[in-house]
């Protein structure tokens, strides 16, 4: 479990989250939803150490995060940011590699290359792996990133909005294999998702956030009900039970 408890976070006279607790479940995909600005990256940031905390605590699985040493967070959580303005030459292969540097320090044994070339395969990155990040498409390297992301091999893996960039195929095809990935090996993913279709299809949990707080949180059948939607986004829509999962529709 990720537990969180009175996160306080301003900027100048800003509050950006304000007294946040909340239980992240182990296992399964969380998916942390909610408009632009309720600070959903700000809460993920401070989940993966990215900057010190002011007030309140974070805890996995009931180790303080702000005491554990940085070789040790690095082996334990792997962070996808919005911010990922790699442009050096390094070729996508390399990359899932320089994923793996926590555990190889540098000298990579046959089992972290095994690891890459699977993750390659699993991300469907074959006909790119050579290609330097430099010369991919948007979603080509977003693709790249979160296989990276995976090679860290961590047991709680956080991302920011990854389907950023990525068409409707890879968008759902990423979703499935972070519920593969996430069920078969006992993860524990936290995912931020502008696409609340994807959430409800997908995630196991759901966290909505409104102005730095919590708003609701649940299943997606708890959260997803048009009177939550209609707080959390002043939007109309209905919510249609589709093949066993909340539908969130909405028109002109
Ligand atoms: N460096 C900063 N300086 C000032 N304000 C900031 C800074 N970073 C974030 N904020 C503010 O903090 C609030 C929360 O931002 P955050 O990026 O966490 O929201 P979000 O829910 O992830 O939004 P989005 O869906 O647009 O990515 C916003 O009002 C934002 O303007």
């Amino acid at each position: 479990m990720i537990e969180i408890k009175n996160l306080t976070h301003k900027i100048g006279e800003q509050i950006i989250l304000n007294d946040v607790s909340l239980n992240i479940p182990q296992g399964g995909i969380t998916a942390l939803i909610g408009a632009n600005g309720a600070g959903k990256s700000t809460l993920l940031s401070f989940m993966a150490r990215l900057q010190p905390l002011v007030s309140g605590s974070i805890a996995y699985n009931g180790r303080d995060l702000a005491s554990t040493p940085t070789a040790e967070v690095a082996k334990m959580l792997s962070i996808l940011t919005q911010e990922n303005s790699i442009h050096s030459r390094i070729s996508v292969r390399d990359l899932l590699m320089f994923g793996r540097y926590p555990h190889h320090q540098g000298r990579p044994s046959q089992h972290d290359k095994d690891l890459v070339e699977k993750a390659i395969v699993q991300f469907q990155l074959e006909p790119i792996a050579q290609r330097y990040l430099t010369e991919l498409s948007g979603g080509q390297r977003q693709r790249a990133l979160i296989a990276m992301v995976f090679c860290q091999s961590t047991e709680y893996v956080l991302l920011d909005e990854p389907l950023n960039n990525l068409d409707m195929y890879y968008a759902r095809n990423l979703m499935q294999l972070l519920r593969h990935i996430t069920h078969d090996h006992n993860r524990t993913t936290v995912v931020v998702l502008h696409d609340i279709n994807q959430a409800a299809a997908y995630a196991d949990h759901i966290v909505a956030m409104q102005q730095g707080q919590v708003k609701f949180q649940g299943s997606p059948e708890e959260v997803f009900t048009v009177e939550n939607i209609k707080i959390l986004f002043d939007m109309e829509v209905d919510v249609l039970d589709y093949k066993g999962k909340k539908l969130i529709v909405h028109h002109v």
